[in-house]
């Protein structure tokens, strides 16, 4: 079979794939872009990840308390999936619009070094490039528990946003970003939801005083929290299907059961690389099953790149475009860029209010030997900062950790209204170097979230 040759080949349609095809057509590159389906132009953050989640939690936010929750829930999955497909069109024509970039809808597989088969129903097309950029994302681990196989109660998170009824009661195994986020979603939007996190509490990345606030007002929400436990089996019963588990820490029960309408996996994702056919390819893998990279973004094979969630890097669409960064600067720039470079990146987790970081915590801080100085406040004890009363959410707290020598921003942790916006500004500030006194004194819109900096770090002062 004859092999089509183009400049770059680009292999799934996540962020850093797509933002790297449309920079090399742009300069009139023969680009082809493969994507194994149709319902993913755009990638995982678009049709299954990011968008729709953060959408179905602003539905579930909105629902007023006369609100019939299973019609407004269906009334959420119906907007998620108009959503969805409008970005996917978008994203699609993003690229289709540019004479130089072919986009191919198949599942693509190494044939050689720099060369793929791909599979589209029982076509069989071969190309061969100059380039490659693999982007073929993540996907859901599946624990190895009995009961959890082809069993129709047990969803991921792709499967359950698309679920239409209101499941009565949720239960989600894995108390990270994806259980979070959809245990409060789905307790807000009326479920009767219950998490089980193996690790001795949830939020353990952070401080002890963040991670109870948060916990506190998904509680207040409606959420039950089992920690320390480990699910064990999972039975299907007249009555839904029952997660047995085991563990517990002090005063919770060692073992026991609960029973859900549906179970939600949420136990992380792993980089997708079986099947790939790399082993043909020559290109190396990790332990952890992603493509091994340098810091360049290079794999084992010269001209082979990886970037976004199959690389094993951070797991964020921000990451992603960043990856994208460093391989156009392989390919057109300097060579320079570098996943080096990176400093404070922040993190939210979309909670009600939202829970936005950046930087050491308070407990990292003093562990480094950091001389720490610290300002929290709670957000209900602000009398500078109207907004989170003008849109009736002050729950919640800001906390700045700073180091009492230089007067800089080592850390915050911003759990409040509009966090995921104003934990960019403060990351912007401890990339250059603005301190924590010129964050207090800056000039802040009003009424805002951001002039809450002022009265928080006047603490310092
Ligand atoms: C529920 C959920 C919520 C999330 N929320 C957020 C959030 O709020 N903020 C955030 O920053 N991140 C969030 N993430 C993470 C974020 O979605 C991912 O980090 C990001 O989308 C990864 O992008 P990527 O470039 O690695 O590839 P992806 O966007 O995953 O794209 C990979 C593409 O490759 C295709 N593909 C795979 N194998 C092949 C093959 N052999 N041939 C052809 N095509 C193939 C897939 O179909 C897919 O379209 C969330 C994830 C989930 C699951
Ligand atoms: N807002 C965001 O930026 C956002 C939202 C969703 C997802 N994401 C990305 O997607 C990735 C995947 O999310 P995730 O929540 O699936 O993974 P995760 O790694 O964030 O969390 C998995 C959780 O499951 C727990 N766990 C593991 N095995 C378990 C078991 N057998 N029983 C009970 N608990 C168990 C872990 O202790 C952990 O807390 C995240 O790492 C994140 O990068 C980001």
């Amino acid at each position: 079979m004859d092999a089509l040759h183009v400049d770059l080949l680009v292999i799934g349609f996540g962020k850093g794939g797509k933002t790297i095809a449309a920079a090399m057509g742009r300069r009139g590159q023969r680009v082809v872009m493969v994507e194994q389906s149709d319902q993913m132009y755009g990638g995982t953050c678009i049709n299954i990840g990011c968008v729709p989640t953060k959408a179905l939690v602003h539905d579930a936010e909105s629902r007023r308390p006369g609100d019939a929750p299973k019609h407004w829930y269906a009334r959420a999955v119906t907007r998620r999936a108009d959503l969805t497909a409008l970005l996917r069109g978008k994203n699609f024509d993003m690229l289709d619009v540019i004479d130089s970039v072919t986009v191919v809808t198949g599942r693509a597989t190494f044939a050689g070094p720099r060369e793929v088969e791909v599979r589209a129903g029982t076509d069989l097309l071969r190309i061969r490039a100059e380039t490659v950029v693999i982007d073929t994302g993540s996907e859901p681990v599946i624990p190895k528990i009995p009961g959890v196989l082809d069993n129709p109660r047990v969803t991921t998170s792709t499967t359950l946003i698309a679920t239409e009824d209101l499941p009565a009661r949720l239960v989600v195994i894995g108390g990270g970003y994806v259980g979070i986020e959809l245990a409060g979603m789905y307790a807000q939007f009326g479920s009767q939801v219950t998490v089980l996190e193996s690790a001795e509490r949830v939020f353990v990345r952070e401080d002890e005083d963040v991670a109870d606030a948060a916990r506190e007002i998904l509680e207040r929400q409606g959420v039950t929290f089992l920690t320390g436990v480990r699910a064990t089996s999972i039975r299907d019963t007249d009555d839904g299907a029952t997660v047995s588990y085991e563990g517990g820490g002090p005063g919770e029960a060692g073992e026991g059961a609960v029973t859900g309408d549906l179970i939600l996996l949420a136990v992380g994702r792993r980089p997708v690389t079986a099947g790939l056919g790399l082993e043909v390819a020559g290109i190396r893998t990790t332990d952890r099953g992603a493509v091994e990279v340098d810091e360049h973004l290079r794999t084992s094979v010269p001209g082979v790149y990886a970037v976004g969630d199959v690389n094993g890097g951070p797991q964020f669409t921000y990451i992603s475009l960043d990856d994208s960064r460093i391989v156009l600067d392989q390919l057109v720039g300097s060579g320079e860029r570098s996943t080096a470079d990176r400093g404070a990146v922040p993190y939210t987790v979309f909670l009600s209010p939202p829970l936005a970081r950046v930087g050491l915590t308070e407990r990292e801080a003093r562990k480094a030997g950091h001389d720490v100085l610290v300002a929290s406040k709670a957000v209900a004890s602000l009398a500078a900062m109207p907004r989170a009363r003008i849109v009736e959410q002050t729950d919640g707290l800001m906390k700045f950790v700073v180091d009492a020598t230089s007067g800089l921003v080592l850390g915050a942790a911003l759990l409040c209204v509009d966090s995921q916006e104003l934990i960019n500004t403060v990351a912007l500030a401890m990339r250059h170097g603005v301190s924590a006194a010129e964050l207090r004194d800056a000039i802040y819109t009003h009424p805002s979230s951001t002039e809450g900096f002022n009265e928080v770090l006047a603490a310092l002062a």
